[in-house]
């Protein structure tokens, strides 16, 4: 069950700042007028019935979609916020690959390539060397709890373990926030749970910044803030129950925060 708490006393600016998202797919107010504020170290979940604009809402928020009228601002802590909607197809392009992380619910693997390859590449995109990215690879997939797996493809996985590389490969490249679209969606209950917990653990356990959309209740209890949506409003934010994990020393290979 959901407590509804107000939400903690948030000092310090934004990580990321949406005003007045709105967003029409021919007579569909996807998003009609969205204003939301998201603090450095928060999980977000963002729930809502079907069609009601929650991936909109991730799309614009992420670069992914520029909204027909709104901004959304993105500052990393210590820097000056850039605002993300006048940033042309490129720019955005760029900003997700160097700054945000994506996890989807089929994890959007390349399945020719080996677990290590998947995660090492948005690295090398962005002009590490293949050596080191290759050895970054390695670390966040041991992190994660796939030691020996790195020569794997994606058929030789489990769905769980598939999920796991996918969060790998969306936190290799140290991103401000990650955004997930039902992570969890594919796969079974148990498998689910670990799979949320090496998300949360790999995320907010390292001060980082989650946001995901899920159907599920009991994933939405898990992260630190709910966010309703309804008809392309928020209709409700409150806090979670907010079990912050604590998985620091097991979630990220080098033993900090960048
Ligand atoms: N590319 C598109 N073209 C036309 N309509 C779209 C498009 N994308 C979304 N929509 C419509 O916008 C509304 C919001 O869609 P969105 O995918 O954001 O909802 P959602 O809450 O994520 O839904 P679900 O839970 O089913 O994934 C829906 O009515 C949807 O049909």
């Amino acid at each position: 069950m959901t407590a509804s708490l107000p939400l903690p006393h948030r000092q310090g600016p934004p990580l990321l700042s949406a005003l007045g998202l709105t967003k029409t797919y021919g007579t569909t107010r996807a998003l009609d007028g969205v204003d939301l504020s998201i603090m450095p170290g928060e999980s977000v979940a963002i729930m809502g019935p079907s069609g009601s604009g929650k991936t909109t809402l991730m799309h614009c928020l992420s670069g992914i979609l520029v909204p027909d009228d709104g901004s959304v601002q993105l500052a990393a802590p210590g820097t000056s916020p850039v605002e993300i909607t006048v940033y042309g197809e490129e720019e955005r392009a760029r900003l997700r690959r160097e700054k945000l992380g994506f996890v989807f619910q089929e994890g959007l693997l390349l399945p020719e390539l080996t677990a290590q390859e998947n995660v090492a590449l948005p690295l090398m995109l962005s002009g590490v060397g293949r050596a080191e990215a290759q050895d970054r690879a390695r670390q966040w997939l041991g992190a994660l709890g796939l030691d020996g797996m790195h020569e794997r493809r994606l058929g030789e996985l489990s769905g769980g373990q598939a999920q796991r590389v996918a969060i790998a490969r969306a936190q290799v490249a140290e991103p401000l926030v990650v955004f997930a679209d039902e992570p969890t969606g594919a796969l079974d209950s148990t498998t689910s749970e670990q799979v949320l917990t090496a998300l949360l653990d790999s995320t907010t356990g390292r001060g980082r910044t989650l946001v995901m959309v899920t159907h599920d209740q009991a994933t939405a209890d898990r992260c630190s803030r709910l966010v309703r949506v309804q008809d392309g409003r928020i209709v409700a934010d409150s806090a979670c129950g907010s079990r912050r994990s604590d998985g620091y020393a097991t979630a990220h290979p080098a033993g900090g925060a960048r």
